[in-house]
């Protein structure tokens, strides 16, 4: 049976946590002098909202269809996002059938080529992917993990991502991903505090629990390969997620020689489409991608990701993402377990990752979510009404 045409795209902003995770209010661990490419700069060394890393907000993006179904997934852009998304792409969707989503991603990416190809403008094409593939799921009543292919297992295990994996251990957690607190600038005395701080939680956790730290693209490729070493020597380090600035392909490819041989070296949540992973797996930079569902391109764009790194027989482990993530990995072999970032601000309690955006969003239980939490039309999530919509432009 024919589905009904797409009637409308609108595009909205929302302030305050949700998709962009960034954004929370003082005392919250995820803006806790965190090691970042801006750490150089004592002024903004201790907040990362201090250089505006929450500046834009979440971008919620609504397809409605001629029977008055609507799509809808949130991700990061804010308002430019809508601009990009009433301006620009919407034509590539009014009038068309949902179904259609090849064509329509494929013109969403050429037609912004000369201004786009990663960031901002292909947040805006992600948000506009996954909430057609939310609609496609609600029009044909399917949840979206149905539609691509079906579960290959009964349920997701995570590790958490967040200052305390202690706690995260006994929440039944997989493992535990720490921030890295002090990059370069603060020299010896800020790597000696890494270290102590991992070899801290190491023995609060035991010799079995994985132990990572994510260095949010702080780092030179001297340092990281001296953090590396004495992170596996002395705490039995897992992997270590973005060393280095995600342009810096021959850095990774250095970086993952240079490591003790078992340690992973991580990395992707800030790249984009096939083209960029390709340059990750074919020039050996990582062991684990880490695309970002709602940054990389959508789902449109992760299978063709997921499906060369499963060909190349590399793993990948999308970066946060929440329902955007938890529909695709629990359809591949090669995504055996997924990423759950606590936003609790301790963070000592589970809550969900995108609250207080969406509404019925599931939660790890003992650090598992079954398959059949899944099981709703779409991404199977709602829009919690009582969020302000900001609507900056109309087309
Ligand atoms: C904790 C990290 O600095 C960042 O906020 C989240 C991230 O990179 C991840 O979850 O991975
Ligand atoms: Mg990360």
């Amino acid at each position: 049976m024919p589905l009904p045409l797409i009637r409308h795209v609108r595009a909205f902003v929302v302030r305050g946590g949700g998709a962009d995770y960034h954004d929370q209010g003082e005392g919250h661990w995820i803006d806790d002098h965190i090691a970042t490419p801006m750490s150089r700069y004592p002024e903004y060394r201790q907040s990362r909202q201090s250089f505006g890393i929450n500046i834009l907000g979440t971008l919620v993006v609504e397809i409605e269809a001629a029977d008055g179904t609507i799509g809808f997934a949130v991700t990061t852009g804010g308002e430019p996002a809508c601009f990009i998304v009433e301006k620009h792409l919407a034509r590539f969707l009014e009038g068309r059938d949902p179904a259609d989503y090849e064509k329509i991603w494929d013109q969403m990416y050429f037609s912004t080529q000369y201004y786009g190809r990663k960031g901002l403008v292909i947040n805006a094409i992600s948000g506009v992917d996954l909430a057609l593939w939310d609609l496609l799921g609600k029009l044909r009543q399917e949840p979206v993990y149905k539609l691509l292919g079906g579960n290959v297992r009964e349920e997701l295990q995570f590790y958490a991502t967040g200052a305390r994996p202690d706690l995260a251990k006994e929440m039944g957690f997989i493992g535990g991903k720490l921030p890295l607190h002090h990059g370069p600038a603060e020299g010896l005395e800020g790597l000696h505090k890494n270290i102590a701080a991992l070899t801290e939680m190491r023995s609060r956790v035991g010799d079995d629990f994985w132990l990572m730290l994510d260095c949010w693209m702080s780092l030179d490729l001297d340092y990281a390969t001296r953090l590396a070493h004495r992170a596996w020597e002395e705490a039995g380090l897992k992997w270590i997620e973005e060393a280095l600035s995600p342009d810096d392909y021959w850095g990774y490819a250095a970086l993952k020689k240079n490591v003790p041989r078992g340690l992973l070296v991580t990395t992707g949540e800030h790249e984009a489409t096939r083209w960029g992973f390709r340059m990750l797996m074919d020039m050996e930079c990582c062991d684990i991608i880490q695309p970002d569902v709602g940054w990389c391109g959508g789902v449109t764009e992760l299978i063709k990701i997921a499906n060369y790194a499963d060909s190349k027989g590399v793993m990948m482990v999308p970066h946060g993402s929440s329902v955007y993530s938890y529909h695709f990995v629990i359809t591949r072999h090669n995504s055996p377990f997924a990423e759950f970032l606590m936003m609790h601000p301790g963070p000592s309690e589970v809550v969900p990752m995108f609250a207080p955006q969406l509404l019925g969003e599931p939660v790890p239980v003992n650090g598992r979510i079954r398959a059949s939490a899944l099981d709703k039309p779409g991404f199977g999530v709602e829009l919690n009404p009582d969020i302000p919509l900001h609507r900056p432009y109309t087309h």
